[in-house]
């Protein structure tokens, strides 16, 4: 009877909702995998903490996240690096700058209009004793 490890368990419950929600989005599906670094082969020459969602929700199963702002850090590392490697003014570069702020801006909100923000503050106690 852990309260800390239920409290854990439940924000691991959210968190694998909200990766399902993003990545079922087919607005997103460019950020449900890692970038195939054998189609793409300079790519981790450029990004040096490649991040997607897949990558997210094994993270979520090895109790990576303590807290929801921890997920927002990875969502905000798979919106940077998007806007990094697609600079040009070309029109895929620009949708997937696009398409990167709007998952952002999405998975700030799902979390603000979803969950409660005594039970992140609870996580994040949890988070700064361990
Ligand atoms: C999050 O996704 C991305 O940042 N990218 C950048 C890569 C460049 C371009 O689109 C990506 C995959 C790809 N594969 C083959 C040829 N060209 C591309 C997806």
């Amino acid at each position: 009877y852990d309260t800390e490890e239920h409290t854990l368990r439940e924000l691991r419950i959210f968190l694998r909702d909200m990766c399902k929600k993003l990545a079922n989005n087919r607005l997103f599906f460019m950020f449900t995998k890692p970038v195939d670094t054998e189609e793409v082969p300079d790519y981790t020459t450029i990004i040096k903490k490649p991040m997607d969602l897949e990558t997210m929700m094994m993270k979520v199963d090895f109790h990576k996240y303590e807290c929801a702002r921890d997920f927002l850090n990875d969502i905000e590392l798979i919106c940077q690096n998007a806007l990094e490697y697609n600079p040009a003014r070309t029109s895929a570069d620009k949708q997937i700058r696009h398409r990167a702020c709007s998952l952002r801006d999405y998975a700030y909100t799902l979390i603000k209009t979803e969950m409660d923000s005594d039970f992140e503050d609870k996580c994040q106690e949890i988070a700064k004793k361990r």
